[in-house]
């Protein structure tokens, strides 16, 4: 395979990161040279785009053909291989079969791995989620098991609970509550009082409206972590609705503030015995360890460009990183610039895309020697997904992320309906969770990017009686 290519744009990796890059690239200067790297023949592919706002945008992600990408850039190579080194001195990038390609600008979006509990080398009944392979594995998994354990409380480990059944199910989290990666403790229990009752219909239960003005104590015992931060997409988890134990019983068990110490292969009744830190031994089949991603740096490089706090590429508003022309984006990637005031970066497909998107256009404004701005979607901290069934949408800075002290909350509740919070600070909006159909969407995006003084409102801005919408047209 080995052998010599030269090109222009040179991206690796087909994840959602490398093929919007590529296809920005496609757009914006066909008729160069690009080059991908790609370890499997699939890549992903985003459609069905739906905006519910300027920044605020739904889309299916799919697994298509790497040779499809063809059509939409005549000029495209595709290289079906992993990168091992980069020289960075003579702009060579060398694959594991051999191949050497020389670029003048290149993107890596290499993705990330998740991020497994310790004792995971030790035993391979401990499993992270990231690709089709490790679902069919747990899928198979599931179809004997009896009882698993699910460790962590972010997006996967709330669609596993939410999508399996059929089986027993201990959910060990470290916080007070459940899905702190992208909720609050009220909704939270929004979330917690469905799963006890079928939806209601409107009118069957009262909205409560409340707000709330938070203490530092407050804060500390419940909302505002830091949050942290790939790679199927959306509805993945639909897999496993189908996927149901022949053992048959349901049982979901919440154990909160307790992480997993120890887990050893055991000859007892269950496989293996789990050791938390609070003490207590569970014996399960399996455990799913829901524990976050790192990023894959798995390539070496002649300059090793800056890495941030969190082991990704530090990237700056062009999404270069520290090591000329070289740029990166998506899961891989570090946001290393100033942020824009309702901006934090999260590990998601949006991301991923904003970012690559930003790439491609900084890659093209090097090669071409024109000037590029930040694109305005880094304004605005934007993500739409589902989870336990319900559309949720986050904005901004949605729990007092970075905001100190004196922030307050407004709240509105319509059970098994709609979760709608609203954080204020100097009687401005700074974030928002909005879990149901709110129809809120628009009208929050324009109140945080805006800036609009919402005090002479009052509670009035969440009252469901009046269509304050009509006060900001
Ligand atoms: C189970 C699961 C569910 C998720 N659900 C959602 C969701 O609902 N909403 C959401 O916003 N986000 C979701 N995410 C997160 C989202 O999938 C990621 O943020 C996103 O896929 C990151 O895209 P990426 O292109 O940076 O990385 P990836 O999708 O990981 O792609 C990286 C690609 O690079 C390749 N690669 C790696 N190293 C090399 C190398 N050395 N040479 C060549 N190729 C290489 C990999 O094989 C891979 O194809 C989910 C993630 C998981 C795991
Ligand atoms: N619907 C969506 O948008 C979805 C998005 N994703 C994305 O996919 C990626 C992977 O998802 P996921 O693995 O859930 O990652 P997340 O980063 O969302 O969540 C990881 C969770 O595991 C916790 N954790 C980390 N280490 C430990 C440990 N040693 N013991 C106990 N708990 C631990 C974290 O707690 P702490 O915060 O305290 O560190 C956090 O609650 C993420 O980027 C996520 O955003 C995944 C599924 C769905």
């Amino acid at each position: 395979m080995a052998g010599t290519i030269k090109t222009t744009y040179l991206v690796v990796g087909g994840g959602i990161g490398g093929v919007t890059c590529v296809e920005t690239l496609a757009i914006l200067h066909p008729e160069e040279p690009l080059v991908i790297v790609t370890a499997s023949s699939l890549v992903k592919n985003v459609s069905n785009v739906s905006f519910y706002a300027k920044t605020i945008v739904k889309f299916d992600v799919h697994e298509t053909e790497a040779s499809s990408l063809k059509k939409i850039h005549p000029n495209l190579d595709i290289v079906y291989d992993s990168l091992k080194h980069i020289d960075t001195v003579n702009k060579v990038a060398i694959t594991d079969g051999g191949v050497s390609i020389n670029y003048k600008v290149m993107c890596l979006c290499t993705g990330g791995v998740p991020r497994l509990i310790s004792d995971s080398e030790k035993c391979n009944r401990i499993l992270g989620i990231r690709d089709t392979e490790s679902v069919v594995e747990f899928q198979e998994k599931l179809k004997n098991g009896r009882k698993m354990l699910v460790v962590g409380n972010g997006g996967i480990a709330s669609e596993i609970i939410h999508a399996t059944g059929g089986i027993q199910k201990v959910w060990v989290v470290r916080d007070d509550y459940i899905s702190a990666t992208f909720i609050d403790p009220g909704a939270a229990e929004f979330f917690q009082n469905t799963f006890k009752q079928e939806p209601l219909g409107k009118g069957d239960n009262p909205t409560v409206l409340r707000r709330h003005v938070f203490s530092e104590e407050d804060i500390l015992v419940s909302l505002n972590k830091d949050l942290k931060s790939a790679a199927l997409g959306p509805d993945w988890y639909r897999k496993l609705e189908n996927t149901r134990s022949a053992n048959g019983t349901q049982e979901l068990e919440v154990i909160y503030k307790v992480e997993v110490a120890t887990v050893r292969e055991v000859n007892k009744e269950y496989p293996l015995e789990v050791v938390l830190t609070n003490g207590r031994t569970i014996d399960c089949d399996f455990v799913i360890s829901a524990t976050g991603v790192e990023p894959a740096v798995n390539f070496t490089s002649d300059v090793i460009p800056k890495k941030g706090p969190d082991g990704g590429l530090e990237v700056n508003d062009m999404q270069e990183t520290s090591v000329r022309d070289v740029f990166a984006a998506g899961d891989v990637a570090h946001a290393g610039w100033p942020h824009a005031p309702h901006w934090f970066q999260l590990r998601l497909w949006t991301q991923a895309r904003q970012m690559a998107g930003m790439a491609a256009k900084a890659m093209h404004a090097r090669v071409t020697d024109t000037e590029v701005l930040q694109d305005f979607c880094f304004e605005l901290f934007t993500h739409c997904t589902t989870l336990f069934g319900y559309r949720v949408v986050l904005l901004g800075k949605y729990n007092g992320q970075g905001l100190g002290t004196d922030y307050e909350i407004l709240l509105r509740t319509t059970p098994g309906m709609e979760y709608i919070k609203f954080v204020l600070q100097n009687g401005r909006l700074q974030g928002a969770i909005l879990i149901g159909e709110t129809d809120l969407e628009e009208m929050c995006e324009n109140l945080i990017l805006d800036q609009i003084d919402l005090t002479p409102f009052g509670d009035d801005i969440l009252n469901p009686d009046i269509d304050i919408d009509d006060y900001f047209d």
